[in-house]
C-alpha cells in the first residue's frame, strides 16, 4: 500500500490515495481491507509501523474531479473532521497537480469544506465550516444547551470548561498557564469522561492577548499531538464566544502557529503551514505479525 507523508505543524499523517490500491485491497464495499483498526494501529505505530498521528484515505473522482476525504485516528477510531489533515491532503492533491491555486472543495463526515493552496504548496487556506456549541450537535450528555462555562469532576480535580464541535468533537478548558504535563495528566480522563458520548479532543487555553491564544491538545484516538487546526478552530471560538479574543487569532502551539479567523456566523477559516515528508509503500509484513 502506496503512501505519502506529510506533516502540519509536527501532526503528521499518511495520505493513502485509495486509487492507488488493487482490487484485492479493496473489499466488495469498496473499503481497504487492509484498513481495519487493527491495522491503522500497524500502520501509525511509531515503531512496528511507519508512525503517525492518522491516517488520510483520500478519494479522487476523475471525471468529476470531486474529492473526498476519511480521517483515521492512529487507535483506529474514525473522525468526522481534521484541520491539519485537510491541510495536508489540499498539498497532495496540488503535488498531484490536481488542483491549482484556486479554491476547490473537499468532502468529509462531518461536512464539506472549501481550500486553498497559496505559496507553491506550503500554505493551505481552509474554511472549516460553522463552530456549533450546542450540546445536542457535539454531543455532550444533559439537556439541550449551549455548553459554556460549566464544570466537568475528574474525581480530585474540578475544571471550567467550553464545548464545540467542528464536525468533531472539543473540550476547551482556560487556565492561567498551560504546559504538555497538564494535557497528557488530565487529558485522557477528559477524552473518555462520561459528559463526552463520542468521546472528544481536549485543549488547555491560555488568554495571551485579544489576538493571541496558546494551547495544548490531547487529541480523541491520538493523544498529546504537538498541533492541530480543529483544536485551534474550537479553542478561538470560544475564546472569541467569551469576548476574550477578537476575530483574528493566532494560535500559538509547541509546533508552530495556526492563524483563525472566527466570522461573525461563527464561521471559521483557518490557514498554516503543510511539509512534505516521505512517499513510499508499505509492507504486508506488518499486517503478518
Ligand atoms: N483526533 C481528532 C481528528 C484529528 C484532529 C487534528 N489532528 C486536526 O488537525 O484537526 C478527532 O478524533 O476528532
Amino acid at each position: 500500500m502506496k503512501f505519502h507523508k506529510y506533516h502540519a505543524l509536527g501532526n503528521d499523517y499518511l495520505v493513502v490515495n485509495s486509487q492507488d490500491l488493487n482490487s484485492q485491497e479493496l473489499n466488495s464495499q469498496g473499503l481497504i481491507t487492509e484498513l481495519t483498526p487493527e491495522n491503522i494501529q500497524k500502520i501509525c505505530d511509531r515503531h512496528f509501523g511507519i508512525g503517525s498521528d492518522g491516517i488520510l484515505l483520500g478519494t479522487i473522482q476523475p471525471k468529476t474531479n470531486r474529492f473526498s476525504l476519511r480521517i483515521f485516528n492512529p487507535d483506529g477510531s474514525e473522525a468526522e473532521k481534521s484541520g491539519n489533515g485537510l491541510r495536508i491532503f489540499s498539498r497532495y492533491l496540488w503535488d498531484m497537480g490536481l488542483v491549482t491555486n484556486k479554491q476547490f472543495s473537499i468532502e468529509t463526515i462531518g461536512g464539506i469544506v472549501k481550500s486553498v493552496v497559496d505559496n507553491s504548496g506550503q500554505m493551505v487556506r481552509v474554511e472549516m465550516e460553522k463552530i456549533s456549541f450546542w450540546s445536542n450537535d457535539i454531543p455532550v450528555a444533559g439537556e439541550a444547551r449551549e455548553v459554556i462555562n460549566q464544570k466537568i469532576n475528574l474525581g480530585d480535580k474540578e475544571f471550567n470548561f467550553s464545548a464545540a464541535t467542528i464536525g468533531n468533537p472539543h473540550c476547551v478548558i482556560i487556565l492561567p498557564e498551560v504546559d504538555s504535563q497538564i494535557a497528557k495528566k488530565y487529558g485522557s480522563q477528559i477524552e473518555n469522561h462520561p459528559l463526552f458520548p463520542q468521546r472528544t479532543n481536549v485543549q488547555f487555553m491560555k488568554i495571551l492577548d485579544r489576538n493571541n491564544i496558546q494551547i495544548e491538545i490531547w487529541e480523541r484516538g491520538a493523544g498529546y499531538t504537538l498541533a492541530s487546526g480543529s483544536s485551534s478552530s474550537a479553542a478561538a471560538a470560544v475564546a472569541y464566544k467569551l469576548g476574550l479574543c477578537d476575530t483574528k487569532i493566532t494560535v500559538k502551539m509547541p509546533g508552530g502557529l495556526i492563524s483563525i479567523r472566527v466570522n461573525e456566523d461563527f464561521n471559521i477559516i483557518m490557514s498554516g503551514a503543510v511539509t512534505q515528508v516521505a512517499s513510499g509503500k508499505i509492507s504486508q509484513e506488518i499486517f503478518d505479525i
